[in-house]
């Protein structure tokens, strides 16, 4: 059975907030694609929809060839979900979740270990900890064991690893990478924009609309202007005296320096320097640096609203 998820002009408004905004989206069998996006993007509402938990207000969407609305019963079956806050059972053990969770699919732990071992055997010391006493990497873990249970052919995570550390995150990212050489297609959620580098194409998301939708190296050459990383003393200063500058087309503070792009072809990184330093900026340095996905992220969104 081939996992395709096809998405048609689907809607969600709750009250007056247009959750999604007429979505087109094809998913390929065995993909691991990511939806990127900040808080309120819409990528909740989009896994709540597919997951056959809201019904849309309007448009559609096959999973497996499955009608969302008409045979969500299959649907259930064939998908695993592990929703973006901790879903388990606080009170009860690491197992005693496990088992609840194959029961209700009415199967056995022992018989779908072939795809969860890996990921089991991390969890296994700790199974008679509450779940509600495990770390927060931990908890994803058993999470997903649980969204696993049934062998599903489809995954979606929401927020997987958000409130996780560097090391759960990239262990996370590694078993996400072996379920999808199991024939696994995986939809992951993710506000964070250096996770898109992690998946095979990603949709940029925001105010329930896709701003783009790519692979990682396909929406980073869609970046065309000469992006600069400026640091100087006072950074908020910075920030706002290039926001002044005349020529300013983007400026976005990222990390220590500030993100700028000018709005002519030749930039004058003297004159931009001289105009800095008689702001009173001091120790300025500009640097010429290659776009990563937030930058376009950011750029696409600033050209989403101006059109807006
Ligand atoms: N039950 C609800 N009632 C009213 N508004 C809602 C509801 N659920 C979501 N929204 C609104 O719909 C928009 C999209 O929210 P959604 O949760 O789908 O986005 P998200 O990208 O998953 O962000 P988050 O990570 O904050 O959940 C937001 O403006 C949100 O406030």
């Amino acid at each position: 059975m081939k996992s395709k998820i096809s998405i048609t002009n689907l809607s969600k408004s709750y009250g007056d907030v247009q959750a999604l905004k007429g979505i087109n989206l094809d998913i390929e069998h065995g993909e691991l694609f990511g939806l990127i996006g900040p808080d309120g993007a819409g990528k909740t509402s989009l896994f709540r929809l597919l997951a056959t938990l809201l019904l849309p207000d309007s448009g559609s969407a096959t999973l497996c060839g499955f009608d969302m609305v008409k045979e969500y019963k299959h649907i259930r079956n064939l998908l695993g979900y592990m929703p973006g806050k901790f879903s388990l059972y606080q009170d009860l053990s690491v197992l005693e979740n496990f088992n609840f969770f194959a029961t209700v699919f009415n199967t056995k732990i022992e018989d779908n270990m072939d795809m969860i071992r890996d990921i089991w055997l991390q969890i296994e010391p700790f199974k008679h900890r509450l779940a509600g006493k495990l770390s927060g990497g931990m908890k994803q873990k058993l999470a997903l064991c649980c969204a696993l249970i049934h062998q599903p052919k489809i995954l979606l995570l929401d927020e997987p690893t958000t409130g996780v550390d560097v090391v759960s995150r990239n262990e996370f990212w590694q078993m996400l990478k072996s379920l999808k050489a199991k024939g696994i297609t995986i939809i992951v959620a993710t506000p964070y924009m250096d996770e898109a580098n992690l998946c095979e194409r990603v949709a940029l998301m925001q105010n329930g609309e896709i701003l783009s939708l790519d692979t990682p190296a396909g929406i980073i050459s869609g970046f065309k202007k000469d992006l600069y990383a400026i640091q100087g003393q006072d950074i908020y200063q910075l920030l706002l005296d290039l926001r002044a500058y005349p020529y300013a087309n983007s400026v976005f503070p990222f990390g220590q320096s500030v993100h700028y792009t000018d709005t002519r072809e030749d930039v004058s990184l003297s004159e931009l320097k001289d105009y800095l330093i008689s702001k009173g900026q001091n120790k300025i340095e500009i640097k010429r640096i290659t776009a990563g996905i937030e930058d376009c992220f950011m750029a696409l969104s600033q050209q989403n609203n101006v059109q807006a």
